[in-house]
């Protein structure tokens, strides 16, 4: 893919309705093809990160590098991941061989030279805006040219992560993946103010080689999913800390009575509760709304690093 094939959306467009009786932009598309991802890689190795990665290297066969700042982290991950393919051989889902394969396949790291050779990035850090913004700065200047740059952010504008890749801008999407990767089959794709929809094509084929369905949603905060999610999820935390009814009722009545598959306390755990806190912040600052407030219970509870399980604390134990 050329670097000059990434133009914004809104110049695309101006180009399109211009240009419409000349039939310009059919040959735009036709002569712009999306490059094959051959290497992927993946900044942060939490959970969502390695969710990433195994789910690209077993099910898209893709080579892929985990970069992460933490050796501790990668370590866990790396152990983590042997329990997942173990797990998998066990249960018959894949053969012995395919495992060792899909072991090849991924690659973990300290180094950020890593993204110097992918084709496409996906960055799965925590949930701290200056964080992503530094590292979007980086791989402006230090990855390929054609490479995508992709964010697994929950709530933070992509846009305003975009306007940080000085000189990338049109190439920064968001893949938005669900937790834990290797089952949610949904995953959000975020266009910013400046991604083209060259970026946008490169991104959905990405995901669907990875088995999932993609929906597109508005760059606004908490996007789709998570402006339902959390705020329901915060709600919660409010009814336990005002005392309507304990984490069990709460959690029994919304399982047991509303057809959720998990209660949302053992959600928000699961989730880690400094992930939650941090939407409902960027839900409350970004929309001037009340009816966003964070719980104060959830930032006491993230205070004290009890971030689920995680951290082995939460609203329940692990
Ligand atoms: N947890 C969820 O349910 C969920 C769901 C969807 C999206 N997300 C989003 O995905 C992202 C990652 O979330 P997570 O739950 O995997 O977090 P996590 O805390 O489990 O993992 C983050 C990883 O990033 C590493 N890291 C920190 N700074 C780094 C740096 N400068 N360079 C490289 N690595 C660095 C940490 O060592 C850690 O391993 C966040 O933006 C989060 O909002 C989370």
């Amino acid at each position: 893919m050329h670097k000059s094939s990434f133009l914004p959306v809104a110049t695309r467009l101006s180009r399109q309705i211009t240009t419409s009786s000349l039939r310009l932009s059919r040959s735009f598309s036709s002569t712009n093809s999306i490059q094959d991802v051959n290497k992927l890689a993946v900044i942060g190795g939490g959970q969502m990160g390695l969710g990433i990665a195994y789910v690209a290297a077993s099910v898209s066969n893709l080579s892929v590098s985990i970069i992460d700042s933490s050796p501790e982290s990668l370590s866990k991950g790396s152990k983590f991941l042997d329990q997942l393919l173990n797990k998998d051989v066990k249960k018959g889902r894949i053969t012995a061989e395919k495992a060792s394969e899909v072991q090849k396949l991924i690659q973990s790291t300290t180094s950020f030279d890593a993204v110097t050779d992918s084709d496409f990035i996906i960055e799965a850090v925590p949930e701290i805006p200056s964080l992503k913004f530094d590292i979007f700065g980086r791989l402006a200047k230090e990855a390929p040219a054609h490479a995508i740059l992709s964010t697994n952010t929950s709530s933070i504008s992509i846009t305003k992560i975009a306007a940080s890749a000085k000189g990338a801008e049109s190439r920064v999407i968001s893949t938005h993946f669900m937790n834990p990767v290797p089952v949610q089959k949904g995953v959000e794709i975020i266009t910013g103010l400046q991604t083209a929809p060259e970026t946008v094509d490169a991104a959905m084929k990405l995901v669907k080689s990875m088995g999932k369905i993609p929906s597109i949603s508005a760059d606004s905060p908490g996007f789709l999913a998570n402006r339902i999610l959390i705020p329901y999820i915060n709600e919660a935390v409010i009814c336990l800390e005002t005392g309507i009814g304990t984490k069990e009722d709460i959690d029994s009545i919304m399982k047991n009575g509303c057809a959720m598959p998990m209660g949302p306390l053992a959600l928000a755990d699961f989730i880690g509760l400094d992930t939650c806190l941090a939407i409902m912040n960027v839900l409350y600052n970004d929309t001037a709304d009340s009816k966003y407030r964070p719980s104060v219970l959830l930032q006491k509870m993230v205070d004290a690093g009890w971030l689920g399980k995680k951290s082995g604390k939460g609203f329940y134990d692990y």
